[in-house]
This record gives structure tokens, sequence and C-alpha cells, in this order.
């Protein structure tokens, strides 16, 4: 199920403004790999990059190569809608459909996809993601109430088990904690954890304890100047990438003298 993604000279740009330029990177697969970096780095944008989710901004496009297990994310034939079905995302406010239930909020990307299921097979998908998600004993008795009745971590782990009911390759979280308290922060990071055995999981946070305690690597992005690209400067294994990094950025950034 989970795929490694091969990044190679990767440009981004919102129209003529070049944001991220020129990274090349692997992610490997069943393992979290967390993106640091100042603000404005180009952390969101690369993360969007691999789901296609970029372009959904006009003028917005790629160039470079985006391989998932050997698949050109980027090939003419690829349709887009497909690579998101696969590649979920997670984002930093939790976006349940408020109105829906929180079993149809489950069901949602199968809806999308326009998958018919036996009301039999939609109640195990409903349960087994929301037990993937750690939800399941909170939500068990209440699965016709609306989504909106969660708490903020309720709702991002039923975010979550909206994402992994689609059973995609990959889940790109993009800061899936900022919003939240330190104990939902934690219930999130503990799934994080579980998930991996699974998923390749892709996170971006400026918490750089949350980096250090749920990644296996970590890629360091940072600005050569105001108004220049954004660019990969480190990836190492995320102990490493604390202890000891290659660059005097990565160390300044992580030691808080900047950003
Ligand atoms: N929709 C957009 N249109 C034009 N430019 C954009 C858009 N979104 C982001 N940018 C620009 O792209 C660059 C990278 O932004 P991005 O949000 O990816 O950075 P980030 O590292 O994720 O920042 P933060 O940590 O603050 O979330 C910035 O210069 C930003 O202004």
């Amino acid at each position: 199920m989970a795929k490694s993604i091969d990044v190679t000279d990767l440009n981004i740009y919102y129209g003529d403004f070049l944001a991220v330029q020129d990274v090349n990177i692997t992610i490997p697969a069943r393992a979290v790999t967390a993106f640091i970096g100042p603000s404005g780095c180009g952390k969101s944008t690369f993360l969007r990059s691999l789901n296609r989710m970029h372009e959904v901004i006009r003028g917005a496009y790629v160039d470079g190569k985006v391989l998932v297990d050997g698949e050109d994310l980027y090939a003419q034939e690829m349709d887009p809608v497909n690579v998101r079905r696969k590649i979920g995302m997670v984002f930093q406010r939790p976006n349940p459909f408020p109105t829906m239930s929180i079993a149809e909020n489950v069901l949602a990307g199968q809806r999308l996809n326009s998958k018919r299921m036996k009301k039999s097979e939609a109640d195990d998908v409903v349960e087994q993601s929301l037990r993937r998600a750690g939800l399941w004993a909170e939500v068990k008795e209440r699965l016709d109430r609306p989504g909106s009745s969660l708490s903020g971590g309720q709702q991002q782990r039923l975010c979550i088990a909206r994402a992994i009911a689609v059973e995609p390759e990959v889940l790109l979280m993009d800061e899936p904690c900022s919003a939240l308290d330190p104990i939902s922060t934690s219930v999130i990071e503990d799934l994080i954890h579980e998930l991996k055995n699974d998923y390749t999981i892709v996170i971006v946070t400026h918490n750089m304890q949350q980096a250090a305690r749920v990644s296996d690597q970590t890629a360091f992005f940072n600005l050569a100047g105001v108004g220049q690209p954004g660019r990969l400067v480190e990836l190492g294994p995320t102990e490493k990438m604390f202890a000891n990094p290659d660059d005097p950025a990565t160390e300044a950034y992580i030691q808080g003298r900047f950003g």
C-alpha cells in the first residue's frame, strides 16, 4: 500500500513567481518525513505539489519530476483526481463537512469517487477507519451526529479517518496539530506513529519537538533572501538533523535563532 516518492529537479511556480526551486528528495515508504523551515520557504507549496493540489490555484504549475513508486504523477495521462485519491491530505484546520454526520464524513471520499457500497460494507469502512484514527470508542454511539459536534482534536481525527477510508498510499499532513491543544496533539502524534506502519507520511510542522518526536527523516527548507525562492537546504535522519546538522542554517533554525 505505502509507496515511496522520488522528486527530481522540481520547480514550483505561482504564475511568474518561482516559489520553490530545484528540489531533489526521496521520501521513503512506511516512514515519517518532516518538512521544517521558516515561514514562506515553501513547505506547504511543496507538500501540495506531491498530490497535484498546487495546480488547483489559477496560474500555478510545476516543472520537474515527481515519481511515486516509479510512476510519474505529472504524466499527461495521469488523472489528478485519481492522484489525490491515492495521496491523501490532512489540513491545518480540521475541515469535516459540518452538516454531514460523522459516518457520512468518513465515507465522503468514497462517495466522491462514486463508489457504490452495500450498507454492511459502508458500516465496515466507517468502523475500521474510525478505529485506525483512534476515534471509534469516542463516537461509536453517535455516528449520525454532525461532524461539527466533535471537539477540534476529534474533528482532526475524523479528517484523518476520512483520508484513510479511501486507502491512500501516502498521507500528507500540513501542520495537522497547530490548531489543537497539547492532549489532542499527543493523540495525533501517537496516531502518526501507528499509521506509519502502513503509510508513507509527510508532515509539515513548525514545532521542532514534534518533528523530533514523530519523524524518521527531516527536510529543512529555507529562503536565500527576501523574494528569493525556497530551497531544500538539508535532508537527513531526524536524530542527526537535530543533534549534528551539516548546514549552519539548519542548526540556527533548529536552535530557534530565526524563523
Ligand atoms: N496562492 C498563492 N499565490 C501566490 N503565491 C503564493 C500562494 N501561496 C503561497 N504563495 C507564496 O509562495 C511562497 C511559499 O509559501 P508557502 O505557504 O508554501 O510557505 P510555507 O513555508 O508553507 O509557509 P508557512 O510556514 O508560513 O505556512 C511564499 O512566498 C508565498 O507568499
